[in-house]
């Protein structure tokens, strides 16, 4: 018997419609998967789908990017019905870590040729992320961002240069497992996966499956480095940058003095610190390619 997929599909990740998507899956997919499809109409749309769907279908797969996984994997996560991602994101940070191609046709086909993994998920304050949370200048930058009357690249890129001349560095304590580090930071990240999107790689030996979340901090740096430190992301070298550290946990607290912006899957976060983070070990049923 084929197996019976959900697809959600998220109208404005990303640069918006994708041509002949529902043609190019029937073609790729006919006798093999049977799929229904429901389009996301407001943020927040796709957790409702999927939560009806738990149980009822063999693979819920998200069409969007980290916002829209994040969305989908919040309610899998616990259950036995697996996620799947068909990257249409601007950054596509949990998809790209995965090795999702960024071809829609050989997305559709990778897709069709994965299997049942389980994955880490993280908790904090009781919040569901999956990719990477962050507290700093990130998180800064995804509050602008969602202010912002545009989304893409170029306003992405906007956002971030303007931030970077006007947001102040903040003392951060950060305390686990017995041992505690105070530190100054232009942010710090919480990694379930290597990279916040766009081959941006804050944690580049973050791990799905290691039952592990990688604490990356990145410093007090010189205003000049900004150069350096974005090539060191980009090049997958950050943990060569002497300002940057990190440590692997499976539970961590971080606290600031200041009130400070968070990001959860790079969506601005209402949470208030301190961040109490947990992992959930293998909680996440996905669709991936050994
Ligand atoms: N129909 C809709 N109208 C408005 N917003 C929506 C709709 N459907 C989903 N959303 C919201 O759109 C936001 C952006 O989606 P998503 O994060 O998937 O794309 P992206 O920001 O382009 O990609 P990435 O996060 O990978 O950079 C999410 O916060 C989601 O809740």
């Amino acid at each position: 018997m084929q197996p019976n997929y959900l697809i959600i599909y998220n109208p404005i990740a990303g640069k918006g419609k994708v041509d002949g998507l529902k043609k190019m899956i029937k073609k790729a997919w006919e006798g093999k998967i049977n799929c229904k499809w429901k389009k996301t109409k407001y943020a927040g749309h796709a957790s409702l789908i999927a939560r009806k769907a738990i149980g009822k279908v063999d693979a819920v797969i998200a069409v969007g990017g980290d916002g829209t996984v994040n969305e989908v994997a919040a309610v899998l996560a616990g259950s036995d019905t697996p996620l799947g991602i068909l990257p249409k994101g601007s950054g596509n940070g949990l998809a790209r870590h995965l090795g999702i191609p960024m071809t829609m046709p050989h997305a559709i086909e990778w897709m069709a040729a994965a299997e049942v993994t389980p994955v880490d998920t993280i908790e904090v304050n009781g919040q569901f992320f999956i990719n990477v949370a962050g507290i700093g200048f990130d998180a800064y930058v995804a509050h602008q961002f969602a202010k912002a009357s545009t989304r893409g690249l170029a306003t992405y890129i906007k956002e971030t240069l303007s931030a970077y001349f006007t947001y102040h560095k903040k003392n951060y304590l950060l305390k686990w497992e017995g041992q505690q580090l105070e530190v100054k930071a232009l942010l710090i990240s919480i990694a379930n996966s290597s990279q916040f999107g766009n081959d941006a790689y804050i944690a580049p030996h973050a791990s799905l499956s290691d039952g592990l979340v990688d604490v990356s901090i990145i410093k007090d740096c010189p205003f000049w480095y900004a150069p350096a430190m974005g090539y060191r992301l980009f090049s997958k070298t950050i943990h060569k940058s002497r300002f940057y550290s990190t440590f692997q946990v499976s539970s961590v607290e971080i606290s600031c003095q200041e009130n400070e912006f968070v990001h959860l899957d790079g969506e601005a976060s209402e949470l208030q610190l301190p961040l109490d983070i947990q992992l959930h070990k293998n909680n996440l049923k996905m669709l991936c390619c050994p």
